[in-house]
């Protein structure tokens, strides 16, 4: 017999199954707390970057350095193929602002 709980599960995963809905529910709240950690050593990364960025600054420097740019582009296109590229493009942007 299907409960209204049940039916309400499998239309929110869109499985077809209780026991499908089951796991993707549980799965689920894992990713929701991991994306939470993302977002948290996102935050973390744009605030020690900040503070590379101003003492470059204070020194005299420029705000951007495509040197190590390019190392940090690499770093995620090695680890995550061409889609890592762009997600290093999106946190370089997040750290220093568009250029
Ligand atoms: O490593 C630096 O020199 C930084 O300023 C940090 C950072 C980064 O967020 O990774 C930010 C701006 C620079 O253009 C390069 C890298």
């Amino acid at each position: 017999m299907t409960t209204t709980t049940e039916a309400t599960s499998t239309e929110k995963s869109g499985a077809r199954a209780a026991e499908a809905a089951d796991v993707i529910t549980g799965a689920r709240e894992r990713i929701d707390a991991l994306d939470d950690r993302i977002i948290g050593l996102v935050q973390e990364r744009m605030a020690v970057s900040a503070v590379i960025q101003q003492e470059r600054i204070a020194s005299g420097g420029r705000r951007v350095n495509l040197s190590r740019e390019m190392e940090i582009l690499g770093h995620y296109r090695d680890a995550l193929g061409k889609p890592g590229t762009a997600l290093a493009m999106t946190l370089l942007e997040l750290c220093r602002g568009k250029i």
